[in-house]
């Protein structure tokens, strides 16, 4: 066995988080872990690349019994850890990079940098990327990042690859290069810890299966024959009826009208309502403008032409407060952007954009605050110590869950939701699911933007689909397949 981990335990603050959990990873298998947002995937994760330390248990390494007590010591095991937001050096080169603190040496002082290049270009073309390895990394996208943190693992020659969610910001293209990728891994007996929330995946690419919950082992099993329903029933620990309520199909009011819109190199030409009691979809390949156009609507960036109507009247954004103020809200997957406060608490993050509401008399009322972030805090069922606790200690998903608590305590009346569920499992994913559909009945305005083409097709009464900046297409939700929403998003359609 390549790795074993026997009972490891982790609290925090007295709150235990992994429970006695053990684990196992043979050479060349791809061996999942699934489970809830607040689960214990990362923290076993921390356990594994020596991040932190466990409070009890054992980890081998080919047998043997190990320490990991820093990422350093992780390394010279052969550990490497893929994360979603990749930790490189935005300024620096890709070849710097890869070889960042192992730099080869001219006569062993100087960086011998056009050794260093060969290498990089060596490494990445046998990954299928044909970068120039003197390219800045903040040039790249966020696939072509992860490719180079990849490539840097490999330079390490690792053994053990560990993968924290690395689809979630890859377009079906990317996804694609990136299996092709891991099955050329697991042919060279690489070991990979794969962390994921789409369970599709899993049946692809995937050996064997671990599920957590509650910081405890629920099951190991075989990844082939092992259903969707029957992973879900492990990972929620109970049966999911309905996973999309029933699409809303009457609408209402015109609430929104965007005419013309346009911003130079982002987008054009875009025309479209909204109207009560409706979710609108946008769907698209990366770069094609859905993100831009939910940052314009939203005042984060001003437009070059056109106009938006919110009930009629028309509304000029010179800031997202300006948007706040006409109660217009903005889930990003970007929680950093999004304005996350890391260093504050929960409820403060949850009340920020509602402050000016609640601060009538200016002054703030801080029961009605607390108050009010409880209630979301239930409503989305967020997993925290207490609402006191700093935002930064929640799992991901339960930071998302955050962000869209905030509009929820700001009440709203347009929510521009980017990417809403990344991030979020599949449990939450289908109450917050629960929650829009409310919402919308409640005569709000609903824009979901999402790359996962089932949420759009389950949840949307319409989807526009987009294509280098502009709408190309307009599906009703009876006519809505991934094979339409895909050919024209590839521009395959006139
Ligand atoms: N440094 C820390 N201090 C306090 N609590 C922490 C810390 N790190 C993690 N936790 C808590 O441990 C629990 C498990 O978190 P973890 O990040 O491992 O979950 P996860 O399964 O990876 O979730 P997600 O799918 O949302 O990423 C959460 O309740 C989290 O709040």
């Amino acid at each position: 066995m390549l790795l074993q981990l026997n009972n490891l335990t982790k609290s925090y603050f007295g709150v235990t988080v992994l429970d006695h959990v053990n684990f196992d990873l043979k050479q060349g298998e791809v061996h999942a872990i699934l489970g809830q947002n607040g689960a214990g995937k990362s923290t076993l994760v921390k356990l594994i690349s020596g991040v932190e330390e466990p409070d009890n248990g054992e980890i081998y390494l080919d047998g043997n019994l190990v320490r990991i007590p820093s990422t350093l010591e992780a390394q010279r095991l052969g550990i490497s850890t893929i994360y979603q937001e990749t930790a490189l050096v935005p300024n620096m080169t890709i070849a710097e990079n890869i070889f960042l603190g192992r730099e080869p040496k001219l006569f062993g002082l100087f960086t011998h940098y056009s050794k260093m290049k060969r290498e990089a270009k060596k490494i990445l073309k046998q990954l299928g990327y044909s970068f120039h390895p003197t390219t800045l990394v903040r040039d790249l996208s966020i696939s072509e990042q992860q490719t180079v943190a990849i490539a840097k693992a490999i330079s390490r020659q690792c053994r053990i690859m560990i993968m924290d969610e690395p689809t979630a910001s890859l377009t079906e293209q990317e996804c694609d290069r990136l299996f092709r990728m891991i099955e050329t891994f697991k042919s060279e007996g690489v070991g990979i810890i794969y962390i994921t929330h789409r369970l599709k995946e899993v049946q692809g690419i995937c050996d064997r299966v671990t599920i957590l919950r509650d910081g405890q082992h629920v099951i190991t099993r075989e990844a082939k024959g092992f259903n969707e329903k029957e992973i879900i029933t492990y990972i929620v620990g109970k049966e999911l009826s309905h996973y999309f309520p029933p699409v809303p199909i009457e609408v209402g009011e015109e609430l929104m009208r965007v005419v013309g819109l346009g911003k130079r190199n982002q987008f054009t030409d875009i025309d479209f309502t909204l109207h009560e009691g409706e979710i609108l979809g946008f769907a698209g390949l990366a770069d094609s403008g859905g993100s831009e156009l939910a940052n314009a609507l939203f005042g984060r960036v001003r437009t070059d032409e056109g106009s938006i109507y919110w009930r009629n009247e028309k509304v000029e954004f010179r800031s997202p407060r300006q948007a706040i103020h006409h109660r217009f809200g903005l889930v990003d997957r970007d929680r950093a952007k999004a304005g996350m406060f890391s260093d504050m608490p929960v409820s403060r993050n949850l009340t920020i954009s509602g402050l000016r509401r609640l601060n009538k008399w200016q002054f703030i009322n801080e029961q009605k605050e607390q108050s009010k972030a409880l209630d979301a805090v239930l409503q989305l069922d967020i997993k925290m110590i207490d609402p006191e606790q700093e935002i930064k200690f929640l799992s991901g998903g339960n930071q998302q869950k955050v962000m869209f608590g905030r509009w929820l305590v700001a009440d709203s009346d347009l929510y521009i939701l980017n990417e809403p569920t990344c991030g979020i499992d599949i449990g939450a994913k289908s109450e917050l699911y629960v929650v829009i559909h409310e919402l919308v009945q409640e005569g709000k305005g609903m824009i979901v933007i999402s790359s996962d083409l089932s949420e759009l097709i389950g949840l949307c009464t319409r989807i526009l689909v987009m294509h280098e900046g502009r709408i190309v297409d307009q599906i009703l939700h009876e006519f809505a397949t991934e094979e339409r929403i895909l050919s024209a998003a590839s521009g395959l359609q006139s």
